[in-house]
């Protein structure tokens, strides 16, 4: 028997950080929404008790430090489970991103061993243990729009934005989302966005102001640590998206935008500037 799941990118429509808390952690108000751009993950029950992991992706761990093996590893141990399981990973979202293609490929088996393994959890249940893995991973169970706040785990869910165009261009630079958070200055935030007002603009089901709305308090961090993403932004304002701003701790910069045709536009004047660039939908 084989399981498939699907794993999508996330986009940040708005990310502000209030504070540093005593745990390390940043105490975070972000808009996340889903976006049609997925790796597909495939469960299947080896015959053993052993958890393995193959990829046709030469750019990610294949052992314990991939988030898929971790949460697998998570629900044998807390559950008692006796059966293993091979995973195969068809990796389409780029790594570190800022799209947390990591983080939903965890969610992505916890909802296929859920399956596979006839554990009966909730949804609830699956975005708990999802926190014991990252902050994005109860989101990527969720699915999605929600807003988030705590570390990123406790959720609210959302009206999904208007359908659209998202444009994604990823450099080709690695960025921790350890040292961005690191090099932010929780206190010397000079604007913040606001989550209310994008929370308004999703009930209003306007577009326009979900483009008005947008903002990441991550992006001048990341953008002075890495000028090419600085460059990246600007090029991408200058093709006339209806929004543009960078997800999570980056480096993809991702623009909105209403019309099909200046969606392509825009990925055709990004392609001489940027190897990596897809035009997606969001996931209404
Ligand atoms: C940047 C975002 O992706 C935006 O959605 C998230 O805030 C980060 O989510 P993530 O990659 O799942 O993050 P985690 O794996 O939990 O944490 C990685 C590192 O980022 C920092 N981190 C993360 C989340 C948070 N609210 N505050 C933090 O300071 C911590 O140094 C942590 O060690
Ligand atoms: N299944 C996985 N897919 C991609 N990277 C993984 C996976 N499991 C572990 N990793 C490791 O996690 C690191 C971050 O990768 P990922 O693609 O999840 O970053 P990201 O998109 O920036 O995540 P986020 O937006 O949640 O911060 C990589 O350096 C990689 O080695």
């Amino acid at each position: 028997m084989y399981i498939y799941e699907k794993a999508p990118a996330k986009i940040n429509l708005m990310l502000d950080v209030l504070h540093k808390r005593e745990d390390g952690f940043h105490e975070v108000e972000m808009v996340m929404t889903m976006v049609d751009l997925a790796d597909r993950l495939t469960l299947s029950d080896p015959g053993s008790s052993r958890i393995s992991l193959s990829s046709q992706s030469g750019y990610i761990p294949l052992d314990d430090k991939n988030l898929a093996v971790r949460a697998a590893r998570l629900l044998k141990q807390r559950f008692g489970v006796s059966r293993g399981v091979h995973m195969h990973l068809e990796k389409r979202i780029p790594v570190a991103a800022g799209l947390a293609g990591g983080s939903s490929d965890a969610a992505a088996a916890l909802r296929g061993l859920n399956r596979l393994w006839e554990l009966g959890l909730s949804e609830a249940e699956l975005e708990e243990l999802g926190a014991e893995l990252g902050s994005d991973v109860p989101f990527c169970v969720r699915g999605g729009t929600a807003l988030a706040t705590g570390r990123g785990e406790k959720l609210e869910t959302l009206p999904n934005p208007p359908r659209c165009w998202v444009v994604l261009a990823k450099p080709p630079i690695n960025v921790s989302t350890a040292d961005v958070y690191g090099n932010l200055k929780a206190g010397e935030i000079a604007v913040h966005p606001s989550s209310s007002k994008m929370r308004e603009a999703l009930e209003r089901g306007s577009f326009r102001d979900v483009c008005g709305g947008l903002g990441n308090v991550l992006e001048d961090v990341t953008l002075k640590l890495y000028p090419a993403v600085e460059r990246l932004k600007k090029v991408t304002e200058s093709l006339g998206a209806d929004g543009v701003l960078m997800s999570g701790s980056g480096p993809t910069v991702f623009a909105l935008v209403a019309k099909e045709e200046k969606a392509r536009q825009i990925c055709n004047g990004l392609r001489g500037f940027c190897e990596e660039v897809y035009a997606v939908r969001t996931l209404g």
